[in-house]
């Protein structure tokens, strides 16, 4: 770093001072805490996405959301040239940038980094970051601290991109790196597409004019709601009636997560709604959940992130066996492209058990999608989600590029046939559904489509397979980083002696299920459990908790 460079550092980084006791961490999904905090590290981000932009030679995004958390929270995450999340070999910097005390060791961990990293900042290509937002008022002075630490680093761009949801930016980035058209018009013609192309491939006969017209969209109040309001005019035959479009608070009693985790109808739905198919976004909207009001009561039938990566997978076996033909194995033209499925602890035993009875391959890691993802990656279909309806599915790209040439060849030598019309309908989702992160917009366009497809209803949909009762609590403990898991989150190595506890008291349950973590967006501890019933679910949750009271002693609140 020369003179020059190294004082626009220091005067830009003496104007946002790290808050007094305040202690930040890059988590399972980037920087959250309350907004008023946040400044000295959405300015401390800006530079890091400015440092990776120059050492990828590539457009990074900066993202500010606090996606399903409160209004009064934020926070920011980056995305990495493919428009994935952030290399996690970056993370360990990224929180000691943030925790820096003072410019001048700021300075310092800088200049090591650039080292140790051999980034080189001189004579290179002017580096580019793209910003997005989400609906949260804090988000604007945020954004300025962002810009002032990205264009702190000379020869860098802050391109505001404006309020975006998380997955538009992330599909920003990966198409502006692809050198594909990078703007939200095209993110939507993309989508909108191919979600028609895949109408147009519906088999012919009566069962799809079982599906309704029409969905409700739940917004949370925030961008996505927004996003899909825009959207009405392009959809053809579906009828979106958006609720909770940014009227009401974001997040409060609406949203995937509170939808998820209460099981109850959220504001601004109610009894006159009962059995309507019914969907969820959250904050930022990259979550997608699906559900249906009970009728003469406040709960809801959920339809979790685990039945939407079921009907996907239903769907894309199909479309693979398909395209195979009645002779499968036999040409030797045909690809045996590898399909698998990656799940967290929290999905539903219920949705492993039906995934694996298909025949798939279910992969487990720990939660968060920057692990999923990657594990996804590893097949030429590899489908991917949380039950809180996080996830997409990812397609090779050896196996993209067979498909086209197929589908090429089916177009002359078949044209129309099952076969064809399974290699259309597979490019189709390729196109549509978010290949850089999961998205609740396209999520949401790929389960109407298929939903039209197969000819159900949601309560078909849901009827696949029943999901055992679970239960979800978090504790408050003294130290929640106590707490090392091994084995994608299962069991506990640390403290000892609380895994052969939980062990214990999961015994005692028919089909119990029982498994503690600690949270990488908040300073708890997790507990999950499922059993044969909801009073059974309940009590192994509260008694775990118990035994992480004892073993970790109570926080305070
Ligand atoms: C049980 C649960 O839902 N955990 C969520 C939550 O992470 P925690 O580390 O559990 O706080 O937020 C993450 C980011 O949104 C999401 O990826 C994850 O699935
Ligand atoms: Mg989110």
């Amino acid at each position: 770093m020369n003179q020059l460079q190294q004082s626009a550092l220091l005067n830009a980084a003496s104007r946002f001072p790290i808050p007094a006791g305040a202690k930040f961490s890059y988590g399972t999904s980037g920087f959250r805490a309350d907004a008023s905090l946040l400044e000295s590290t959405l300015f401390r981000v800006g530079i890091l996405a400015a440092l990776r932009s120059f050492q990828t030679r590539s457009v990074i995004g900066l993202m500010i959301t606090a996606s399903h958390n409160q209004i009064s929270d934020n926070g920011v995450k980056l995305a990495d040239p493919s428009g994935g999340m952030l290399t996690q070999s970056w993370e360990p910097f990224a929180d000691t940038l943030a925790n820096a005390s003072d410019p001048h060791s700021l300075l310092q961990l800088l200049g090591d980094f650039i080292k140790k990293e051999n980034i080189i900042l001189e004579g290179a290509p002017a580096g580019e970051v793209l910003l997005g937002r989400d609906t949260r008022p804090s988000g604007e002075t945020l954004l300025e601290a962002a810009k002032q630490g990205i264009t702190s680093l000379m020869g860098t761009t802050a391109s505001d991109m404006g309020i975006l949801t998380t997955p538009q930016l992330h599909w920003m980035v990966r198409a502006k790196n692809k050198g594909i058209e990078a703007t939200e018009l095209n993110y939507y013609n993309q989508m909108l597409t191919s979600f028609r192309c895949l109408l147009d491939y519906i088999p012919h006969g009566d069962s799809s004019k079982n599906v309704s017209d029409k969905l409700i969209v739940d917004g949370a109040d925030g961008v996505g709601g927004e996003k899909l309001e825009n959207l009405k005019t392009r959809l053809g035959y579906l009828t979106i009636d958006v609720r909770n479009c940014g009227e009401g608070v974001l997040n409060e009693g609406v949203g995937a997560d509170y939808v998820q985790k209460e099981k109850m109808v959220p504001r601004n739905l109610g009894h006159a709604d009962a059995g309507m198919r019914c969907a969820s976004l959250d904050g930022d909207a990259d979550r997608l959940v699906y559900f249906y009001v009970i009728s003469n009561s406040n709960k809801i039938d959920l339809v979790d992130g685990d039945k939407i990566l079921s009907l996907f997978a239903l769907f894309l076996k199909e479309q693979l066996c398909l395209l195979n033909g009645p002779e499968d194995g036999k040409t030797n033209n045909s690809y045996k492209a590898s399909l698998g499925v990656v799940q967290t602890a929290y999905a539903n035993g219920a949705s492993t058990d039906y995934l694996k009875q298909m025949g798939l391959e279910v992969v487990m890691t720990p939660t968060g999608v920057k692990h999923l993802h990657e594990k996804a990656a590893d097949y030429d279909i590899g489908i991917y989600f949380e039950a809180n309806g996080h996830g997409t599915v990812l397609f090779s790209d050896a196996f993209l590029s067979w498909l086209e040439i197929k589908n090429q060849e089916l177009s002359s030598t078949s044209k129309d046939s099952d076969q064809h019309k399974a290699a259309l309908r597979l490019l189709a989702v390729s196109v549509l559904i978010n290949q850089a992160v999961g998205d609740a917009l396209s999520g949401l366009f790929l389960v109407e489509a298929i939903l039209k497809h197969m000819g159900w209803s949601i309560h078909k949909w849901n009827e696949l397979y029943q999901d055992l009762p679970s239960r979800q609590l978090k504790v408050k403990v003294v130290d929640r980083t106590a707490v090392i898991t091994a084995n994608a989150e299962t069991k506990v190595v640390s403290p000892t002696g609380i895994q052969e506890a939980i062990d214990a008291e999961t015994d005692k349950y028919p089909k119990g299920r029982c498994f503690i973590r600690p949270s990488g967006t908040e300073d708890v501890v997790r507990v999950y459990a499922e059993a044969s019933n909801q009073e059974a679910a309940d009590d192994l949750a509260k008694s775990v908790v118990r035994l992480v009271e004892q073993y970790l002693g109570f926080g305070r609140s």
